[in-house]
C-alpha cells in the first residue's frame, strides 16, 4: 500500500454512510410517514458524556431523524430510570432507546440495559441481542462500535476469511461482540484480557489487531507484525505539551510504520460508532434489526 494510503479515514467513511442513511430515512418518512426517532437518556453530569450525547443528537437530526433527549439528575434512583424506560418502550413514536453509559453507581447497569425493549435496543447491549449475536443469528442489533470496526476492516481487507485476528480487551460493549463478528467473517480469533500472560506475543502473530483496552499507548511498535491492519478503539484523554488531546490505545507513531493500514484517534472508529447508531435507529424504525 502506498505511503499516505495507510490511514483508514473513519470521518470520510462515516460521512458517506450517514448520507445513505439520510436518504433512506427521508424515504421512510415520505412514503410511510414514519419519522425515525431516537430517545437518548443521560443520567448525571459527566462532561464527556454530555459531549457525546450532544454529538449523537446533532448527528440524528442531520440524518433526517428525530431525537428526544431525557436528562436525569445524578441522584436518580434505578426505579425512576426503569419507569422512564418502560414509558419509552411503549411509546410508538420512539424507535430507538439509548441509555448513555456510564451510569451512577446506585444504578445497576445490566438491569437497565435489559429493561430496554430488544426491538428498540439500538446499542445492541440487551442480553437478547448479545445472545443472538453470540449464536450467529442476524436478526438482532449489533453493537455500534464493533459494527463500525467491521466496516472499516472490510474497506481495506475485502476478504477476512482465514486471517488471524487478535482482539485486545473483552468488554461486553466492544471486545466480545467484536470477536464474534470477526469469527463469523471467517477469522481465527484470539481474545486477550487482563489475565493474558503475554499480550504482545499474541498480537505479533496477528493479521488484524483490534484494540479496545482503555489504556493509552498500550500497543507498541514491536507488538505488530509487518503488514497487519490495526484498529484502535481507545478513547483516552491525555495531557500533552500542546494541551489536552484524545489519544487511542495504540502508540500511533510507533505502530504506523509497521501496519498496512491503521485507524487514527480521533477520526477513525469514533465517527463510525455514531453512523452505526443512526443505521440501527433507521433499522428499528423500519421494523428490521441489523443486517
Ligand atoms: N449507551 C452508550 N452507547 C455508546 O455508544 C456510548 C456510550 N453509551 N457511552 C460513551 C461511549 C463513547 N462513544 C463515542 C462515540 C463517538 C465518538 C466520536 O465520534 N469520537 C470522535 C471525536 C471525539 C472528540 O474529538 O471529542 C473521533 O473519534 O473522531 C466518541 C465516543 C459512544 N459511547
Amino acid at each position: 500500500m502506498e505511503a499516505g494510503g495507510k490511514l483508514i479515514n473513519g470521518v470520510a467513511f462515516a460521512r458517506q454512510l450517514r448520507s445513505e442513511i439520510r436518504q433512506e430515512a427521508e424515504n421512510l418518512h415520505a412514503v410511510h410517514g414514519i419519522l425515525p426517532t431516537l430517545a437518548v437518556v443521560m443520567v448525571g453530569e459527566d462532561p464527556a458524556s454530555a459531549v457525546y450525547v450532544r454529538n449523537k443528537i446533532r448527528a440524528t437530526e442531520q440524518a433526517g431523524m428525530r431525537s428526544v433527549s431525557h436528562h436525569l439528575p445524578a441522584s436518580t434512583q434505578e426505579g425512576e430510570l426503569l419507569a422512564l424506560i418502560a414509558a419509552l418502550n411503549v411509546d410508538e413514536t420512539v424507535h430507538g432507546i439509548l441509555v448513555q453509559l456510564p451510569l451512577p453507581e446506585q444504578i445497576n447497569r445490566d438491569a437497565v440495559l435489559d429493561a430496554i425493549a430488544p426491538a428498540k435496543d439500538v446499542d445492541g447491549f440487551h442480553i437478547v441481542n448479545a445472545g443472538l449475536l453470540a449464536v450467529g443469528r442476524h436478526d438482532g442489533f449489533i453493537p455500534c462500535t464493533p459494527k463500525g470496526c467491521m466496516m472499516l476492516l472490510h474497506s481495506v481487507l475485502p476478504e477476512l476469511a482465514g486471517l488471524h485476528a487478535v482482539v485486545v480487551g473483552c468488554s461486553n460493549i466492544v471486545g466480545r461482540p467484536m470477536a464474534r463478528l470477526l469469527q463469523q467473517a471467517g477469522c481465527t480469533v484470539t481474545v486477550t484480557h487482563l489475565q493474558t500472560r503475554d499480550v504482545a506475543a499474541e498480537t505479533r502473530r496477528a493479521d488484524i489487531v483490534v484494540v479496545a483496552a482503555g489504556h493509552p499507548g498500550l500497543v507498541r511498535g514491536d507488538w505488530i507484525k509487518p503488514g497487519a491492519v490495526v484498529i484502535d478503539v481507545g478513547i483516552n484523554r491525555a495531557e500533552t505539551p500542546q494541551g489536552a488531546r484524545i489519544v487511542g490505545d495504540v502508540a500511533f507513531d510507533e505502530v504506523y510504520p509497521h501496519a498496512a493500514a491503521i485507524t487514527p484517534v480521533p477520526g477513525g472508529v469514533g465517527p463510525m460508532t455514531i453512523a452505526c447508531l443512526l443505521q440501527n435507529t433507521l433499522r428499528a424504525a423500519q421494523g428490521l434489526a441489523a443486517d
